[in-house]
């Protein structure tokens, strides 16, 4: 058996049920990847479960709507259709000709590819911990007791809007030197494509186009970036990258690395659901409705259930950028959906979704129904 001791850690420190401070330790998923491990630890295997016995026969998902943006913002009623459509019924569509330069994506890939292409040592070293402040920083996903189940995966999070809003945290890696910078540029351009679909996606549904974005303000709205790293994996039939999910933003950016293939799936269809493996084209970006949004939208959109697997000879590196109104902001939901949402302040949204998360059902989302 491989020594225990030879691994790196990531230290957590967790409220348990009991709302005491806790400290583990959770391995570094890269560093055993690096090491060959040939046989998945305890603590990464999956309870064989209905959603295992599935992740071994999945189908493809082809129907993601592919949105031209160009042709979006020349108002063409055909894409606009198409944009209603994917949102209705997926909750997820892809992007094209979205503005993003591509010398600025470029960019952003190189530098989160360098950052998780340094030694554990040297990661740790230039970028603060998640303790540090609001579960930014580098290390793994969500760890709320000793027992938990672990996904194979690390993850480096930062807060980039407001600016400054992590000034003096040292969540930014020093490493690559370039990294704040290329990021920060990339999140001005994607704030910009993001407000255009929200903007688009109230014409799409008959809606004043202001009705989304006049919960966000140009100053005060947070984006959060997450970069998430899966590490070649002995076992993917066994384990997770992550756990199935929605999201809590209103809208997530997702950019993946070139090379690696598509591990991310989406719960798709109604009775019966499934399991689809998301097609993406190389160049598109993928957007995905987050809960703030199915609440501001009133149910129009639902933000879909989705997780990722990981595979056994690809590392796969996505970018996740979740943009949300300015905390303090009221929702309200856009009457004539389906009429089960109240209006919510983001912030409480967020705090009640990160308290209850991980959950095994759509859960954190029922705070924001209405007493029936
Ligand atoms: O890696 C991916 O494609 C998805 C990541 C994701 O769902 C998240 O970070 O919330
Ligand atoms: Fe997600």
């Amino acid at each position: 058996m491989e020594g225990e001791e030879e691994f790196c850690f990531h230290e957590v420190s967790f409220t348990d049920r009991d709302g005491r401070l806790r400290t583990t330790r959770v391995p570094v998923v890269q560093e055993l990847s690096r090491r060959g491990v040939t046989r998945l630890p305890e603590r990464f295997i999956q309870l064989k479960s209905a959603h295992q016995d599935e992740a071994q026969n999945f189908t493809n998902l082809e129907i993601l709507q592919m949105i031209d943006m160009i042709k979006v913002r020349a108002g063409s009623a055909e894409e606009l259709a198409k944009l209603a459509k994917g949102a209705k019924e997926q909750g997820m569509f892809l992007i094209k000709e979205h503005g993003i330069g591509s010398a600025v994506l470029d960019e952003v890939k190189c530098v989160v590819q360098e950052f998780f292409g340094l030694s554990f040592e040297d990661k740790k070293m230039c970028v603060g911990s998640y303790a540090s402040a609001d579960n930014l920083g580098y290390g793994r996903n969500f760890v709320k007791s000793d027992d938990q189940i672990l996904e194979w995966i690390d993850r480096l999070a930062v807060k980039a809007l407001p600016k400054g809003a992590t000034d003096g945290l040292h969540v930014w890696p020093q490493t690559p030197a370039n990294f704040r910078r290329a990021m920060e540029t990339y999140v001005d351009q994607a704030r910009k494509v993001l407000d255009q679909v929200l903007e688009s996606l109230a014409e799409s549904f008959s809606l004043e186009k202001h009705v989304f974005l006049q919960s966000f303000d140009p100053g005060r709205s947070e984006v959060k970036v997450r970069v998430n790293c899966y590490p070649p994996c002995p076992r993917p039939d066994l384990t997770i990258g992550l756990n199935p999910h929605t999201d809590a933003s209103a809208l997530t950016l997702l950019v993946q690395l070139d090379g690696g293939t598509s591990g991310l799936q989406v719960l798709h269809g109604q009775d019966p659901q499934s399991w689809r493996t998301v097609e993406w084209p190389r160049g598109a970006l993928l957007v995905n409705a987050g809960d703030l949004l199915e609440i501001m939208s009133d149910g129009r959109v639902k933000s879909p259930w989705h997780r990722v697997m990981t595979q056994s000879e690809v590392e796969r590196i996505s970018i996740a950028l979740f943009y949300n109104p300015p905390s303090d902001a009221e929702i309200v939901p856009v009457t004539g959906g389906s009429g089960s949402y109240r209006k919510v302040v983001v912030g409480d949204y967020c705090r009640h979704y990160y308290k209850i998360s991980p959950t095994k059902t759509k859960e954190a989302i029922l705070y924001a129904k209405q007493e029936s």
